[in-house]
């Protein structure tokens, strides 16, 4: 038996602008059956305009769905009013703050607003609920600030912080991590991970870090551009190409070998790389860079084996039979270079 339950699930939904006055109704994409449950991170991936954001304002009750059922904790969404929704679903969205005059510390008590009313205050159980999304999203340090004085990524985790503070079974984030620099992504994404796996709950966030998406999920889903929505094993989507064929361009190569997208089309010999292994991951960077076609079994005619001593990196090249040493990367590329 599963042991996760569905907090939101979707029969047929189509997702989409119905259009007003002379505008034409426009469906983003239809046919959406998925489930997102308690205790999982579901990242949701898809190229520009594929409908990332109207899906998630659709699922947490702020855009109506074109056709379709939304069920919220097995109740149909439809019957359910705002306030009984943002006791179950926060959202953290990408609209810019245009409220001033109100300090973090007041925005993130904002989240305990389906409970306490707008103006309403705050009990006990209320005031720790907030002081633990400050701590957990590390912006203490600046509560007392006016929310507008705040840079782009302070002002993401002020957000994070506020539904943080809701508390909610469902948590929907629309790119959380788009300000934010890479040690404060990890520890958001660490914090999603944890809260969702030690408190059941049921976490979608959308990204265009697919890297971070790959490593960082429970589940995937992915949205293409011809509107239909896939979802699977982050792992299983890779294996099967769905994972390339979504966001497939004639320039962008997916490399199953190693989970990431190569920039650069190999056009130069085959190399066999092996030896030290961290010094055999930064080498492949810069010979793919470079144009080289690595490979990790022999039988290319040319060799550099990576070794680490005290002296640190060297690379020993051998290419018919004759070996050379150097000791940088920058001149193994000169030597490949002059061969
Ligand atoms: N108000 C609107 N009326 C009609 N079409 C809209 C409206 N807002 C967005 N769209 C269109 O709906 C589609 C999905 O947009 P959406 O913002 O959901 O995509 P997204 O996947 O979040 O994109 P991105 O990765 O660029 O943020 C796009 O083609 C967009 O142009």
């Amino acid at each position: 038996m599963d042991p996760h339950k569905p907090i939101i699930s979707t029969e047929k939904l189509s997702i989409g602008f119905s259009g007003r006055g002379r505008e034409a109704p426009k469906t983003v994409a239809a046919g959406i059956d998925v489930s997102l449950k308690s205790g999982q991170v579901v990242c949701l991936l898809g190229p520009n305009g594929s409908g990332k954001s109207t899906l998630i304002r659709t699922l947490a009750g702020l855009h109506p769905p074109l056709n379709g059922e939304i069920s919220l904790l097995g109740e149909s969404m439809a019957q359910l009013t705002n306030k009984d929704i943002s006791k179950k679903i926060s959202t953290v969205l990408t609209d810019q703050l245009t409220i001033g005059n109100l300090t973090v510390r007041e925005l993130v008590s904002f989240g305990r607003s389906p409970y306490t009313g707008w103006f309403g205050s705050l009990d006990k159980r209320d005031t720790q609920k907030v002081e633990w999304a400050i701590e957990s999203t590390g912006i203490a340090s600046f509560v007392n600030r006016d929310v507008l004085q705040l840079s782009d990524g302070e002002r993401q985790k002020v957000m994070i912080a506020r539904a943080l503070a809701q508390d909610t079974p469902a948590m929907l984030l629309d790119e959380p991590t788009a300000h934010l620099d890479l040690p404060n992504r990890v520890s958001i994404i660490r914090l999603l991970r944890k809260l969702s796996h030690n408190t059941q709950k049921a976490v979608l966030f959308s990204t265009h870090e697919l890297d971070l998406a790959l490593k960082a999920a429970d589940h995937l889903w992915l949205i293409s551009l011809q509107g239909e929505v896939i979802t699977g094993t982050p792992e299983d989507l890779v294996l099967d190409g769905t994972f390339e064929s979504v966001f497939e361009k004639d320039s962008f190569v997916f490399d199953r070998a190693t989970g990431s997208f190569k920039l650069h089309e190999p056009s130069k010999m085959p190399i066999y790389l092996y030896g030290n292994e961290v010094g055999v991951f930064w080498t492949r960077r810069a010979l793919e860079r470079a144009g080289y076609k690595v490979k990790e079994s022999n039988g290319a005619g040319l060799e550099v084996k990576v070794q680490q001593s005290d002296d640190g990196f060297q690379w020993i090249v051998t290419e018919k039979g004759k070996g050379h040493r150097k000791d940088s990367v920058q001149h193994l590329l000169s030597l490949l270079h002059d061969l």
